[in-house]
């Protein structure tokens, strides 16, 4: 018997972030693994027209949910959402449903965050530290807690090279940052990002950063424990091997260079590409829950969930497996053949995204018009140009990160948990668990039939096809021009007849 399993049972839990990626992994294995836990309270706001039910409703519908419907089938039960914008004080949670919150629960795990690098400070300070800073304050007002998990990245310290398992102080106090975010307009705040965040790469890592010093310094008495994923790729083994639903890290990547836009990337490729499975990081998560809950340890423990350090595979590797995947299970419909390559300084990426990005793209608006049709090319090429340029940081370093206190859980687990709480990268096997990503990507995020690979095959021939007549008939337009101008090609030309 699964010692975790068993210690969620009865349990009501809070999860933030239930509807994000990760967050949808850790529900699912929560309900598979512990049926009989007692409630499931979400943090959800109303989006795109939704009611907190139908995004519900949509997530239990979804293929990750399907095992959970056998073992679990109240599972609609179980989920209690509640209406809650993060953004907001008080989480805009009604006074009844706070009551019912800080009266039940007794496990916290605090997924929500925003991801996205470019976002402005104040609203990257307002999720990711702010929102983190009143959920501490909730925790400090539930009677029943036992523990609180706070899902940090293991990039938030990504300015030093070695990364221990311990909360760095940050240049300025969080505290002082969330009180500027209330007076500072929005330009003041533009003007002075570069400078506040110094060498940390964007406001995402920023502020996870700030948000870690917040969960050390305003955790009070409470059994508080930090993870730290590095980059969080498909599932590896559970509910099924390559579940994914959002573009994130290497996802939209994958099908950017499936679908033959993404020709060249700026990457080291003898780089580490730390890459960490969600299902993985779900069950750290859930021993981490256990753990903390049942040994209290003294301090808050940081843990990192990366796989460098045990099990390496490096940007080269990983690039070289993708493709080899497209040969075999190419997407559909591709706007050119899969050929994309690293590129490891600044003029030849210039050169590269010139002529392997920018023309083609060019060209296809050109004939899009021609036929009469809205050019669209050249706005998702600069998109793309866009997001290489904000992945670059993390695709041409290599960090070191420590996992004793991620080690030391491991062998704190019985047989049983090892197995069922899997979260050993070391058996993870990249060449086969790459192959399942790109095949997720293709049947969960792009939604395509594996009855069309036929089709797409056919389809990549007639691309290669377009290409050598194109290549063609550039190399004679070149040479009938070189011949009209140069004395030396035309003795060529008639030498050669
Ligand atoms: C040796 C030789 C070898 C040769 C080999 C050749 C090599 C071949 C290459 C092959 C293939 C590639 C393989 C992999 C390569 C490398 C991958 C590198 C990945 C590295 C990632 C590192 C990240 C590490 C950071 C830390 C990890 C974390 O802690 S957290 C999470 C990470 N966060 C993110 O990833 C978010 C990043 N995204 C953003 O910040 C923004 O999206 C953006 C700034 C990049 C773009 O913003 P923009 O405003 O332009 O666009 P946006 O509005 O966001 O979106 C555009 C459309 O896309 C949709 N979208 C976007 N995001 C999502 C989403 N998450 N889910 C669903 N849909 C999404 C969005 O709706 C838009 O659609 P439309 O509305 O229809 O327009
Ligand atoms: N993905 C990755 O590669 C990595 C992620 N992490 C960390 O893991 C955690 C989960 O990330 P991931 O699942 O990928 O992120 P997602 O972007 O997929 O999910 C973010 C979640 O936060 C919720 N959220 C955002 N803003 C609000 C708000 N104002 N009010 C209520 N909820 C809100 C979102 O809700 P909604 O659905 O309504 O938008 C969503 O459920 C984060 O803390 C992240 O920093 C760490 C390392 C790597």
């Amino acid at each position: 018997m699964s010692m975790i399993a068993a210690f969620y049972g009865g349990k009501s839990i809070l999860i933030t972030g239930a509807t994000g990626f990760m967050g949808k992994v850790l529900m699912e294995k929560l309900f598979r693994t512990s049926p009989d836990l007692k409630v499931v309270y979400i943090l959800v706001r109303p989006k795109q027209g939704q009611t907190l039910q139908q995004r519900v409703f949509q997530i239990l519908d979804s293929k990750l949910f399907e095992k959970v419907k056998e073992v679990c089938p109240n599972v609609h039960e179980k989920i209690r959402a509640i209406s809650a914008d993060l953004n907001q004080n008080d989480f805009a949670i009604s006074k009844e449903d706070m009551k019912e919150l800080l009266s039940h629960t007794n496990i916290i795990f605090h997924c929500a965050a925003t991801v996205r690098f470019d976002d402005h400070l104040r609203h990257a300070v307002q999720l990711n530290v702010t929102a983190t800073q009143q959920l501490l304050l909730m925790a400090s007002q539930m009677p029943k807690l036992e523990a609180f998990i706070h899902i940090s990245t293991a990039f938030s310290n990504c300015n030093l090279k070695h990364i221990d398992e311990v909360v760095y102080p940050c240049p300025v106090e969080p505290k002082k940052i969330i009180d500027s975010m209330e007076w500072l307009d929005d330009a003041i705040i533009d003007e002075i990002t570069p400078k506040l965040i110094g060498d940390w790469p964007n406001t995402y890592t920023y502020t996870k950063a700030l948000g870690e010093v917040v969960v050390q310094q305003e955790g009070g008495n409470l059994n508080i424990a930090i993870i730290r994923p590095s980059i969080m790729g498909a599932t590896w083994q559970e509910p099924f091997p390559g579940w994914v639903d959002n573009l994130n890290g290497p996802s939209g990547l994958i099908i950017a260079a499936g679908k033959g836009f993404l020709r060249s990337i700026r990457a080291t490729p003898m780089a580490v590409a730390d890459l960490i499975p969600a299902d993985t990081v779900v069950n750290l998560t859930l021993a981490v829950g256990w753990y903390t809950a049942v040994h209290r340890p003294k301090s808050t423990l940081v843990y990192h969930c990366t796989s460098g350090n045990l099990n390496p595979c490096n940007w080269g590797k990983m690039g070289l497996q993708v493709l080899a995947t497209f040969e075999k299970i190419p997407f559909e419909r591709a706007f050119r053949r899969p050929n994309a390559d690293f590129t490891t300084n600044n003029i030849t990426t210039h050169y590269w995204n010139a002529v392997s990005h920018r023309a083609p793209a060019i060209i296809y608006d050109f004939y899009l018009r021609l036929t009469g049709r809205k050019p669209r090319m050249t706005k998702l090429m600069n998109r793309l140009l866009r997001t290489l340029s904000m992945l670059e940081y993390f695709v041409n370093r290599s960090w070191e990160w420590s996992t004793y206190n991620t080690e030391m859980l491991m062998s704190e687990l019985s047989p049983e948990d090892q197995r069922v709480f899997n979260f050993d990268v070391r058996q993870l096997n990249w060449l086969e668990y790459i192959e399942n990503y790109v095949l997720g990507v293709k049947k969960y995020l792009l939604k395509e039939d594996m009855a069309g690979i036929p089709e797409a095959k056919q389809h990549l021939k007639r691309l290669r096809n377009i290409h050598y007549l194109f290549n063609t008939a550039l190399f004679l337009i070149a040479w009938r021009l070189l011949i009209a101008r140069s004395q030396v090609a035309r003795n060529v030309w008639f030498f050669i007849m």
